[in-house]
């Protein structure tokens, strides 16, 4: 599975300090226009884990994603990646940052005009000015261990959609990052494609060295695959911890969600008069 890359073709990495997590966010709160989404919220990863960023819908975790990737400032905080704060990062420097991440968002669009191949080669083509004959090695090899190198000279519009998710995240490999960041990875795909999506996540993760953050509303593949969950509601990072932590916890709002129950600290009713009120019978 996992694909011999030449040192010659890897992009150099800084030597990191064992311990260090590859990412921190420390009492970071931020918002769109006057509106605070994230409030004082601490999250760390440390380097070849994959974390899972679960939550109510609206609770911040795309959100999350757009801070590490600087789509989004912090209003206060530091968002630390491999030690460095991002925040005042120039362009160049800025640059630099976001060719370690690798991305994959929702439904993974590709160039609908360009073949298997070309999509996976374009950031290569983009950000590097390695020969063609690099490029092709390169972007056989991440083909491959998506099991998609019988493939390359298709459209998008001729292969499947679980087919088309894996090479959204051959792509999102294809520099070798450090950080890959998945945004619901797993929206609309069949439970079969779904499994293997997942497994590759995980399968990639660890032949590549990399680090991985997945938000997903699908709590049975991301709990099988993350080595870290954390829950995020209301801007807060309400719980952290091992799976097995999680499905554990007594935090009410964590069972609520983890167990999907519809009722819980987040109601599934509205606040309304009285049902009897309404229908006009009486209680
Ligand atoms: N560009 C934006 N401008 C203004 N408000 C935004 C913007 N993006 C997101 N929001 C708001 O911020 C809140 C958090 O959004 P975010 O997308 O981070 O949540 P989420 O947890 O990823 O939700 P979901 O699971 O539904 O994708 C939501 O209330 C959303 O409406």
């Amino acid at each position: 599975m996992a694909p011999f890359i030449p040192a010659r073709l890897r992009p150099a990495r800084v030597t990191p300090l064992a311990t260090a997590p590859l990412i921190e966010l420390r009492n970071v709160s931020c918002g769109y226009g006057d509106r605070v989404i994230l409030d004082g919220v601490n999250l760390k990863l440390e380097r070849g884990k994959v974390l899972a960023l679960i939550g109510t819908s609206g609770g911040g975790k795309t959100t999350v994603l757009r801070l590490l990737g600087r789509q989004l400032r912090p209003i206060s905080g530091q968002v630390l990646f491999d030690g460095q704060d991002i925040a005042p990062l120039d362009l160049a420097g800025l640059y630099a940052v976001r060719r370690r991440m690798g991305m994959l968002f929702q439904f993974g669009a590709l160039f609908t005009d360009l073949s298997v191949f070309e999509n996976v080669a374009f950031p290569l083509r983009e950000h590097t000015d390695l020969t063609e004959a690099m490029i092709r090695d390169l972007v056989l090899m991440k083909l491959n261990a998506v099991g998609l190198r019988g493939a390359r000279d298709l459209l998008p519009s001729e292969i499947s959609g679980g087919m088309a998710r894996r090479v959204a995240l051959a792509r999102a490999i294809a520099l070798d990052p450090d950080l890959v960041l998945y945004d619901e990875p797993f929206a609309g795909l069949d439970p079969i494609s779904l499994g293997i999506a997942a497994r590759l996540i995980r399968d990639l993760n660890d032949a590549l060295g990399l680090t991985s953050i997945v938000v997903s509303h699908d709590l049975h593949e991301t709990f099988g695959i993350a080595d870290e969950v954390a829950m995020i509601a209301n801007g807060r990072v309400v719980a952290q911890g091992t799976p097995d932590e999680l499905r554990r916890s007594e935090d009410p709002l964590v069972r609520q969600f983890v167990g999907a129950q519809p009722d819980g600290p987040v109601r599934f009713h509205q606040p309304a008069v009285p049902v009897a009120e309404d229908f006009g019978v009486s209680a």
